[in-house]
């Protein structure tokens, strides 16, 4: 397979100067595995991004949670790709469930962003899952096959994107997805890009889990054949995530 172990760090909508200058020192000085290992994207608010990308060891690499649909101007609030290019941060985050649900964001719309993101040279975690009466309607495949469709239809190259399925009902929830929850709907989407894309796109994708990751659940979750690695929101922000990280070996 010779997928690298991703482990994503969701910051979201929190912290103080003093509190990413604790997280960066408690990064910093965990023992994680080595770089051929495990790929580790942290992903400050935009405010702290400068900060933490220049004070983190460079094996955290840094991640925008956001970034607008087109090339920048008179967009106020909106940060542009060409913008976080300039800054040096290389990866970004589009199309997270808390975007998609509290701002609108269409799959259309995510798909668009992811577009124009990999076209100004950023990597894209792109974000997909189901709400909670998706599952028990059982339409999650059809959901997140169509959330993924939508990226696929505006791109042109798998290279530099990670998935990320997050079930909306695990997110900040503490019910994370059983190991073999995970594992069906990672494979039916590595099905769905090896049917729809290309085998070596499937094979070679990470499709990464996110939804109330933690120090206990990271080993068995991890250890899923499709699993090729977390996006951590709350516990990203805690020492912890040095274990979540260790996850990898
Ligand atoms: O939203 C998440 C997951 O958040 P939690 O780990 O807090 O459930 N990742 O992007």
């Amino acid at each position: 397979m010779g997928r690298k172990f991703f482990v994503g760090g969701n910051w979201k909508c929190n912290g103080t100067t003093e509190d990413v200058k604790k997280i960066v020192s408690t990064l910093n000085s965990g023992q994680v595995p080595s770089a051929d290992v495990v790929e580790i994207v942290v992903s400050p608010p935009f405010v702290f991004i400068p900060f933490a990308k220049s004070e983190l060891k460079p094996q955290f690499q840094v991640a925008a949670q956001n970034c607008w649909v087109k090339k920048g101007g008179a967009f106020t609030g909106e940060i542009s790709a060409e913008m976080l290019v300039n800054l040096g941060v290389p990866w970004v985050i589009i199309g997270h469930s808390e975007r998609r649900a509290i701002l609108n964001e269409t799959n259309e719309f995510v798909g668009d962003k992811v577009a124009y993101a990999l076209s100004q040279g950023l990597k894209v975690i792109a974000c997909v899952g189901e709400t909670l009466e998706e599952r028990e309607a059982g339409t999650t495949m059809q959901v997140v096959a169509a959330q993924t469709k939508a990226i696929a239809d505006k791109i042109t190259s798998w290279d530099n994107v990670v998935l990320a399925y997050e079930p909306v009902w695990a997110i900040g929830t503490g019910k994370v997805a059983t190991p073999a929850q995970a594992q069906e709907v990672h494979a039916e989407l590595r099905k769905w890009l090896e049917t729809n894309i290309k085998a070596d796109v499937a094979a070679s994708t990470r499709i990464i889990y996110g939804g109330s990751v933690n120090g206990s659940n990271c080993k068995e979750l991890g250890g899923q054949q499709d699993v090729d690695g977390f996006l951590v929101g709350g516990a990203s922000l805690k020492p912890e995530f040095i274990d979540i990280i260790k996850a990898a070996e």
